[in-house]
């Protein structure tokens, strides 16, 4: 497309697009068209950023702002032929040098881009535009709308640079490269960025002042902490006297003060008509603020509604999810400042800070004073990781404004800021907990693992934290352990939990070691998430009674000393009875475990395993593998973590009665012994172990050689022979064979073939159901990656 008249015969020097900018651009420009408005929003979003960025700048660098205001303007302009138009937008900020314009405009710095672009390219366009939407596309919603953007840009002055000079970048929708020149016009803004838009043909609706008014209160009311003005023209009524003074123009930004001229109708031909006081129309230049209200932060919260709420919350923290809750609060900090603010919950936590959430950084606590923002960069002093993810905006009173970032970090207010925002994060949580469940259940699915995180990690808040924490339980859902505590039987000296990560609740609840307390009526906490188990670890009790987990020695009811005197008698011949069966298991079972005991916690199933006191339980062993924490193996504590478990069996169980029966069975010492009788029994204990440890959610060592054996009982119990071979002799496969298969020999492809003619151009096939939902562009790429531009496209 041609270039503006205004930079014609410019010398200018050529850069191309990074690879990633043309394939953004293109999903942009194909994907977001149900969304082309945004394009305000981003232009006027990173115009604010520019005034913040010069106006923390001017904190160090007097030279760089003498206090001439900071504002944003835009003016939409229609064409003289009546066809298009463009719409600029001015800001008095930061500006860029041309080095500047080529690296900020044409590269994507921003992290995270690749895989978005990867995402949004695997993807049909509508769900691209949400991604998108999440994601703020900055600049580049600039080709929406328009088929050519012009940049023109000038840095303040600096001891770097005492004398910057302002200069253009141009490129058009569908260039692979783009232009930077110095502006033929001049140093036209004194300071700042001006964005030209060169509308498309059919986006003209946007030079509608009415319709751009709109846009910004719909989408960035919240946007910028500085004006925002409008150019408009409206018609007015004035007396048609030559001594009328012109009239007065409301709000006139300085940046601009030349558009402000009223034009007079036809006015030459009336000045020499006689004094009757005529009126005559003329049209009124006007800059109207759009953003009049005052910050959301400073306003009564019973007059912001929860859009306003959201809207600001979107447009200040650039996160286009809704957040789940927020809390608008003022207080004065025990250094007597005062202040206003407001804490947001955000609708979801990122998958990167569970990667890592030890590596994680407090970014989004947005310091202000009087309304102006300072800092988001706490230092030291930012939250624990375990909230380093809250979102708050805080506006002081009174804090020294042209502090240096290391005073500012020994200000008593900053070291203050945490344990504010955490006791009201913890307030919003603890009071949402308590008044409404339903939200509460919305807030556990994506902050239940803070909670835990936090009460580990956070020694001054840990009682709180943990007190929040909810549970499934063997007996009901959403138990806090305060309400585990109110529900325990008499003499019950422990918190009994199991925990198994990965599983469902309902599945554990079938667990062996829970049947005995079930069925008694004790409450047993339920726990499968992977940080449960370090949860309790570190928490060790709640109200002075400790956890105990229920597949570990150690198990009291706390009502033994009331068993009935004939219990504590069969207890004992119980003992004495199965002691030759304990015998002959210590042996069998002494890879497994170190000890045989009869159990306590067991009423259906025969024998389970329990980790003893020392040892890993099947959880702790599961954890280890999927961190695999490759330090804490292969030690002597190991070792022994490992192998400390017990066999335990059920005395009332047949099984293990008919097992007793068998071993007693055996010949004794000196009687001749039975070598295949005594087989068979250890090929039946050796399965029962296996099923010990798989019943209590440890693996089986050898999975082939417990198969193998399962075979051979299930053999026998089928009188079938154990010894007689399976034919196994199979026919192998026909000789080499490397010859490639022709086209008609070729299998027939997945999709069905296409009814038009092959034209020889590559083409996806969409299947018929999904033609009316789909629609793809496709780009040719070269052997280096590079997109193919052809000169029709
Ligand atoms: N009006 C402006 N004044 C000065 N610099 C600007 C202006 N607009 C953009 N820039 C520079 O260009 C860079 C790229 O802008 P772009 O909008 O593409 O991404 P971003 O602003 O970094 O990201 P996001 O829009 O998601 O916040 C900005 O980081 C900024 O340095």
């Amino acid at each position: 497309s041609e270039v503006e008249p205004e930079f014609a015969g410019v010398p200018k020097v050529k850069h191309d697009y990074q690879s990633d900018v043309a394939r953004l651009r293109k999903i942009v420009i194909n994907s977001l068209y149900s969304h082309k408005e945004i394009f305000i929003r981003e232009l006027v979003s990173n115009a604010n950023d520019a005034l913040e960025k010069l106006r923390l700048t001017a904190l160090t660098d007097k030279e760089a702002w003498n206090g001439d205001p900071l504002n944003i303007t835009i003016k939409a302009l229609k064409n003289e032929d009546g066809k298009g138009g463009r719409i600029t937008i001015t800001d008095t900020g930061i500006g860029m040098s041309p080095a500047e314009l080529t690296a900020n405009l044409g590269t994507l710095a921003k992290s995270g881009t690749s895989e978005f672009l990867a995402k949004a390219e695997g993807q049909d366009g509508k769900a691209t535009g949400n991604l998108i939407g999440a994601f703020g596309l900055g600049f580049y919603s600039s080709f929406l709308v328009a088929d050519r953007v012009t940049v023109a840009s000038i840095p303040p002055k600096s001891a770097k640079v005492p004398e910057p000079a302002q200069h253009v970048f141009s490129s058009s929708a569908d260039d692979a490269s783009f232009e930077v020149f110095p502006d033929p016009r001049g140093n036209t803004l004194g300071r700042g960025t001006e964005i030209t838009l060169y509308l498309k043909e059919d986006e003209t609706e946007y030079l509608d002042t009415d319709k751009i008014r709109d846009l910004i209160n719909k989408h960035s009311s919240f946007s910028s902490s500085f004006p925002v003005y409008l150019f408009t023209q409206r018609p007015e009524e004035v007396p048609d006297d030559d001594t009328v003074e012109e009239p007065a123009t409301t709000s006139t930004p300085e940046a601009d003060e030349d558009e402000a001229v009223v034009e007079e109708v036809s006015e030459e031909s009336e000045k020499k008509e006689p004094p009757p006081p005529k009126m005559k129309t003329v049209v009124v230049d006007e800059w109207v603020q759009l953003n009049a209200q005052p910050p959301i932060w400073t306003r009564d919260p019973k007059n912001i509604t929860d859009e306003e709420y959201t809207l600001f919350y979107n447009a200040f923290f650039k996160d286009f999810t809704k957040p789940l809750a927020w809390h608008h609060f003022s207080g004065d900090s025990e250094s007597g400042v005062a202040f206003k603010a407001i804490l947001y919950l955000p609708g979801k936590i990122s998958e990167e800070y569970w990667q890592q959430p030890l590596a994680s950084k407090t970014n989004d606590i947005k310091l202000m004073v009087k309304r102006t923002f300072i800092t988001s960069d706490l230092g030291e002093h930012g939250m624990p990781k375990w909230a380093s993810w809250v979102k708050v905006v805080i506006d002081a009173d009174d804090l020294p404004l042209n502090v240096s970032r290391e005073t500012l970090q020994s200000n008593r207010f900053i070291k203050q800021l945490k344990g504010i925002i955490l006791k009201r994060l913890i307030q919003l949580f603890t009071k949402i907990a308590e008044e409404d469940p339903a939200k509460f259940r919305e807030i556990e699915g994506v902050y239940g693992s803070i909670f835990k995180l936090g009460a580990v990690e956070d020694l001054k808040h840990r009682d709180k934290l943990a007190s929040i924490v909810r549970f499934t339980t063997t007996q009901r859902n959403e138990t806090s352990l305060d309400q585990y505590l109110e529900n325990k039987k008499k003499g019950q000296k422990q918190i009994f939990y199991l925990a198994e990560m990965g599983k469902k609740p309902e599945d554990l609840a079938q667990s062996v070691f829970v049947e005995k307390l079930h069925a008694r009526g004790y409450e047993v906490l339920l726990l499968t998430e992977p940080l449960d188990e370090i949860f309790v670890g570190n928490l060790r009790q709640w109200k002075n009674v400790p956890f105990q987990d229920v597949a570990k020695a150690g198990l009291k009811f706390g009502d033994e000393d009331q068993d009935p005197e004939e219990e504590k008698e069969e207890q004992k011949r119980m003992a004495e009875k199965f002691k030759p069966l304990i015998d002959w298991l210590k042996v069998e079972a002494k890879d497994a475990v170190r000890d045989v005991v009869i159990s306590n916690r067991l009423v259906k199933s025969p024998c389970a395993i329990v980790a003893e006191h020392g040892g890993y339980t099947a959880n702790v062993q599961k954890m280890m593998a999927a961190s695999n924490a490759k330090g804490s193996r292969g030690g002597i504590l190991h070792e022994f973590a490992m192998k400390a478990k017990a066999l335990e069996i059920n005395p009332r169980s047949p099984l293990i009665e008919g097992l007793l029966r068998r071993v007693e069975e055996l010949p004794s010492e000196d009687e001749e012994k039975d070598p295949e009788a005594e087989e068979e029994l250890r090929e039946i204990a050796s399965i029962l172990i296996d099923g010990a440890l798989v019943r209590s959610g440890f693996e089986v060592p050898d999975s082939n050689r417990f198969f193998s054996r399962v075979d051979k009982v299930l053999r026998r119990s089928l009188g079938v022979s154990e010894s007689a071979p399976t034919d196994d002799t199979v026919r192998p496969a026909p000789p080499v064979d490397p010859e490639l298969p022709s086209e008609e020999e070729s299998q027939p492809p997945a999709f069905p073939p296409l009814d038009e003619e092959d034209d020889g151009k590559a083409k996806v096939i969409v299947p018929d159901h999904m033609k009316n939902d789909v629609s793809i562009e496709m780009e040719e790429i070269d052997d280096d990656d590079d997109v193919v531009q052809h000169d029709e496209l």
